[in-house]
């Protein structure tokens, strides 16, 4: 954790800069999960000797057919759920939901409706209980910012729109500073537009700040336009069917880049493998 406002990393501040996928010097956390066994209720299998990882600062989009476990592997990331074996690490220290090293932002927004938009982003800072409470208001104020909301800190959620109330949400993350972000389906409940807008912000952000993103989608197109590397989940407990690194120019643009044929070909490749999953299935 820093002591400043947002710590913006500067190819200065680091002697040998991992490179995130924007080629920017990266403060992302390494994630690596290795021989994982999961079952629910330790009957119905998950996972059986699950392995992934991620370096510093790598964009990773999880897709994969409803209810193979994209949603569980987050919750293993997270620490929420225990693996029945194996390990799961940040930076080489097994998870805890408390590591400070995490953020997450869900479909629903999840804000408090009787907190005003500052108040909303700066709750986990309230709890941490580690700052004074103008500096608070500072960071707050400073993610408000990054998502370009400054001026809506004194509005209540309910005056937001959908996608305002999720940039509020990716303010209330971004505000601890995580190095790796988790990311779950966060903008499936946003109109096409709005989800645009937020896929080429969250870019933005993610190219600026340099946190490692695993991010679950069921849009091929959505994973190929964000991702460093797309992982595609087969039918529980197989689990991983393959890997596709994503090798488009950035920065990306959603006009642009959706027009390159590079992009067709890889969204076309991750389509076919997901009709033989569930043509398999
Ligand atoms: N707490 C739980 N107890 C028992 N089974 C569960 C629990 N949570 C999820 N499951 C089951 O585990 C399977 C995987 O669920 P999960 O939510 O991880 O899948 P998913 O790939 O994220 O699905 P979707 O794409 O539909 O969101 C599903 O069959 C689900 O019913």
């Amino acid at each position: 954790m820093s002591s400043g406002i947002l710590t913006i990393p500067s190819t200065a501040a680091y002697a040998a800069p991992p490179r995130n996928g924007a080629g920017l010097p990266s403060n992302g956390a390494a994630f690596r999960v290795e021989a994982v066994d999961f079952a629910y209720d330790g009957t119905h299998p998950m996972f059986r000797s699950l392995a992934l990882s991620a370096r510093p600062g790598e964009f990773v989009a999880l897709l994969g057919p409803s209810g193979c476990g994209k949603t569980t592997l987050l919750n293993l990331l997270s620490g929420f759920l225990p693996p029945s074996s194996g390990r799961i690490t940040i930076d080489g220290e097994t998870v805890t939901p408390e590591m400070p090293a995490l953020g997450y932002v869900f479909q629903s927004p999840q804000l408090f409706p009787w907190l005003d938009v500052l108040d909303n982003v700066r709750f986990g800072l309230r709890m941490a209980g580690r700052l004074p409470e103008a500096e608070q208001r500072d960071k707050a104020l400073a993610a408000l910012a990054l998502v370009g909301l400054e001026a809506a800190a004194g509005k209540f959620p309910h005056q937001l729109s959908g996608g305002m109330q999720q940039r509020v949400a990716l303010a209330r993350a971004l505000v601890l500073e995580p190095r790796l972000l988790l990311m779950d389906e966060p903008f499936a409940a946003l109109d096409a537009i709005t989800r645009a807008t937020l896929n080429e912000e969250l870019l933005r952000l993610c190219g600026r700040l340099g946190q490692t993103v695993l991010f679950i989608t069921h849009d091929v197109e959505e994973a190929v336009f964000l991702a460093d590397r797309v992982v595609l989940l087969d039918i529980a407990p197989a689990g991983i069917h393959s890997e596709l690194a994503i090798d488009l120019p950035r920065p990306r643009r959603l006009r642009e880049t959706r027009r390159l044929e590079r992009f067709t070909t890889l969204t076309d490749t991750l389509l076919e493998r997901i009709s033989a999953i569930v043509g398999a299935a």
